[in-house]
């Protein structure tokens, strides 16, 4: 199943390829930053960035396009999707952003076409709450936050 996903080219974009699936079974696509050639946007350890792509999508109703981090460059580099995953709304229609942040020990430096980031088109279910004075009963209960605690071994498959 493919859904077409209408999407516009600023003028910083041009000349950059559309984000595309790096593999056939690939989930996300790779978002490319759109900064100045030969401009690199150095993140200094710590260092924050809203990233330009370069695009402007118009999302189906129904969906959402979620913006992950690449994990070659979490693991390698400690750069990451600060508010992963990033919520881009189908009735956004500004400039898609990767909100990087380095989290290594380096400085770390974004050049024009690089792959930062990937985005994942997913469908969303809306809900309609309804305020009541006794939910359903469960086993858990109010447990969480680690009550089940970390022992491997003590959890029946
Ligand atoms: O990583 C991201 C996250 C968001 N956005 C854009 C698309 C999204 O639809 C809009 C708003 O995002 P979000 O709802 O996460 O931010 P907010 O702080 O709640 O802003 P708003 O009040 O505009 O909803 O910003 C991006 O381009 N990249
Ligand atoms: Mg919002």
């Amino acid at each position: 199943m493919s859904i077409a996903v209408p999407v516009q080219l600023l003028p910083h974009g041009a000349g950059l390829p559309l984000p595309s699936y790096a593999t056939e079974g690939a989930a996300g696509l790779d978002l490319i930053a759109a900064v100045p050639e030969g401009e690199p946007l150095v993140l200094a350890p710590l260092g924050r960035a809203a990233v330009p792509t370069g695009l402007c999508l118009a999302v189906p109703a129904g969906f959402e396009a979620q913006v992950r981090p690449r994990s070659g460059l979490a693991l390698k580099n400690g750069i990451t999707v600060l508010n992963a995953p990033g919520t881009v709304d189908s009735d956004y229609r500004g400039e898609v952003k990767v909100l990087l942040v380095n989290l290594g020990a380096e400085p770390f430096a974004i050049e024009r076409g690089m792959r930062i980031a990937q985005m994942v088109v997913a469908p969303v279910a809306r809900v309609t709450l309804e305020e009541s004075r006794d939910l359903e009963k469960t086993t858990r209960g109010n447990g969480g936050f680690g009550s089940t605690g970390l022992d491997g071994r003590q959890i029946s498959r």
